[in-house]
């Protein structure tokens, strides 16, 4: 079955055609299970959502993960589903088997980082300034004038920061954030181990920093599905924002368990 009202632009919608263990699904979270909010604390998470993933997580035997730009704890504050494989942090954190085994600190310096960030962004109304773990995220969406000034003040940043971090773009944020693992590395390194070795890796996302997990997945024989109509992109599917994900995750928990039933 496809759903072919889901798409957004020339990519068509991905087909429902996996077997249960044939497949492993990567989930980004911010403009693919949630739709934007000016602010990253003001986001709205759908009340089906979390009962959704846990049928998807069954019925794939686990092969489910959660791979976000947010640290593991706001992943699991606004899912409630700590149990699931998970990276944060653009794939600086790492869980599976509800263990943490790639965790983030601060590194030395971040703490006077972050005193000069928001010295920088006194005098810029509007601009959410986000802390992470070892990661500084701005927040323009509210403030979409400020875009520029906002860059600026990120390229301080990073070179305040003497060659310890890097910048991460995305959909109104510019992140300073550690020299570290991205979502790519991520995928990769949760695909060695059961019960996703073995299986073709999809991944759903809308934002830059998701290439390089659609890029890791099509190198594993699966592929990358693309939320929105941002291009270009490396995905071979596209769904047209998340009520579409979700319809098509319903779609796809559905279709699993028929098949083994
Ligand atoms: O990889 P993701 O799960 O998509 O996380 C990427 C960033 O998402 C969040 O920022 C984005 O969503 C905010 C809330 O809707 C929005 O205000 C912001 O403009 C978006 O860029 C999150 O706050 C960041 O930490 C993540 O890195």
């Amino acid at each position: 079955m496809i759903l072919a009202t889901d798409n957004p632009a020339a990519l068509p919608a991905p087909p429902l055609t996996a077997a249960p263990s044939s497949i492993a699904l990567f989930l980004d979270v911010d403009g693919t299970l949630l739709e934007f909010a000016a602010d990253p604390d003001d986001v709205v998470v759908d009340a089906a959502l979390p009962e959704l993933l846990d049928q998807l997580d069954h019925a794939l035997g686990g092969a489910l993960a959660i791979l976000s730009g947010r640290s593991l704890q706001r992943i699991d504050e606004l899912l409630g589903r700590p149990h699931l494989a998970a990276a944060g942090s653009h794939g600086a954190e790492l869980r599976r088997d509800g263990t943490i085994v790639r965790a983030v600190r601060d590194s030395h310096g971040m703490s006077a980082l972050r005193a000069y960030a928001n010295t920088l962004l006194a005098d810029l109304p509007g601009v959410v300034v986000e802390h992470k773990p070892d990661a500084i995220a701005l927040h323009w969406r509210a403030a979409p004038t400020m875009a520029a000034l906002v860059e600026d003040v990120a390229q301080r940043l990073v070179r305040a920061g003497r060659k310890g971090y890097r910048l991460q773009h995305g959909d109104c944020v510019v992140e300073l954030r550690g020299i570290g693992a991205d979502k790519g590395d991520a995928l990769r390194a949760l695909m060695h181990h059961a019960p996703f070795a073995g299986r073709e890796p999809w991944m759903i996302g809308d934002d830059l920093t998701d290439e390089h997990a659609f890029e890791a997945a099509e190198r594993s024989g699966g592929g990358g599905i693309v939320v929105g109509a941002r291009r270009p992109t490396r995905a071979r599917y596209a769904l047209a924002d998340p009520a579409a994900v979700h319809r098509w995750l319903a779609a796809l928990a559905a279709h699993l368990q028929e098949t083994t039933a």
